[in-house]
């Protein structure tokens, strides 16, 4: 008798920096894999080059389990759009991770989840988010770089390296076991105010993450650094306060460390960030990238509608 199993995993999409936070950061023949919705026509459908199943197929070789139980069928329904600053490649390492699990019987917790994606997607803003959910500050715990150059590890787009399937086996031809270190990731969630909602603006083209990233500096001038910290200081604190203070909130938004670099791959940014504002928009509390783009995320109390028109004719 062959038992059934079935089993929906949900994971939300994600909105990382808000302004100055910026982190840089077997032979499976009776699998199928299908999609519907956000990138169906285009994401690659075979397991080992598919983001979500080979980082659920790194977690169960990680724990010397050798592919997934078979037959399976696993199908995607995905409602993030790829390349938008909306983190899809973090909600896919999510999923993956979380499939690895259960088709693995592992039984990890959360925390031990999250050392799992970040070996794969290596900002945890996303990441985390998707994971714990809520409005969420993370950083990466400085590891020995061996832990990470590991060639088994699967990498998520925004590192922009494949594993070459020859490079999972050690030189007498046996496969190699993954190790994860334990607590990469330390998160918190922090409080939001619920009169905050927020509001997206997202284009009908792709940045890719890897390709935001590129464009950014390798140093930064110590004012830059020191202006995004005092903001970043500020604003966690001010986005858990009611009522907001709408002047504070925008101005602890402002980035130095991201965006003016960012600029020439989204057009229009310039000018949106700096004629939207809550004198001009009331209601409005700040404004900022999604991510790494091309997104557009305001933050507001009201007049949604009009702050969103306004965006999107700009
Ligand atoms: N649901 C998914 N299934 C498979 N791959 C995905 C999925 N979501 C995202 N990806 C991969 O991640 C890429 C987008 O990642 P990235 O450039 O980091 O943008 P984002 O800001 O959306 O995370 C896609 O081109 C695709 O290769
Ligand atoms: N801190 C990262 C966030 C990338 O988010 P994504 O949703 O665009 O993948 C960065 O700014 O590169």
């Amino acid at each position: 008798m062959v038992h059934q199993r079935k089993i929906q995993i949900r994971v939300p999409s994600t909105s990382a920096n808000i302004g100055p936070g910026f982190d840089l950061s077997n032979s499976n023949k009776d699998i199928t894999l299908t999609y519907s919705g956000e990138g169906s026509s285009h994401v690659p459908l075979s397991i080992h080059q598919n983001l979500i199943t080979k980082t659920a197929l790194y977690v169960l070789a990680s724990n010397n389990i050798d592919g997934f139980p078979s037959p399976m069928t696993i199908h995607v329904n995905n409602e993030i759009p790829f390349g938008r600053g909306l983190g899809s490649s973090g909600a896919a390492v999510v999923a993956g991770v979380m499939l690895g699990n259960i088709t693995g019987d592992l039984g990890l917790n959360k925390d031990r989840l999250l050392d799992y994606c970040l070996m794969i997607e290596r900002h945890p803003d996303n990441v985390a988010a998707a994971l714990m959910g809520g409005f969420v500050a993370s950083y990466l715990r400085e590891l020995d770089p061996k832990d990470f150059e590991a060639p088994v590890i699967p990498h998520s787009e925004t590192l922009e390296r494949e594993t070459p399937a020859d490079k999972t086996m050690d030189v007498d031809g046996r496969e190699l076991t993954p190790t994860v270190p334990n607590g990469i990731g330390h998160y918190i969630k922090l409080n939001w105010a619920r009169e905050i909602k927020a509001i997206t603006i997202v284009p009908q083209f792709e940045v890719a993450t890897a390709t935001a990233r590129h464009v950014l500096p390798l140093t930064y001038d110590r004012q830059d650094v020191v202006f995004n910290l005092q903001r970043l200081a500020v604003l966690t604190t001010a986005l858990s306060q009611s009522p907001p203070d709408a002047d504070l909130i925008f101005h602890a938004m402002q980035d130095k460390i991201h965006q003016p670099y960012r600029r020439h791959l989204i057009p229009g940014l310039p000018e949106i960030l700096s004629s939207v504002k809550p004198t001009s928009h009331p209601g409005l509390l700040g404004i900022c990238l999604s991510g790494a783009g091309p997104t557009i995320l305001a933050l507001a109390i009201n007049n949604f509608d009009k702050i969103s028109d306004t965006i999107t004719k700009s």
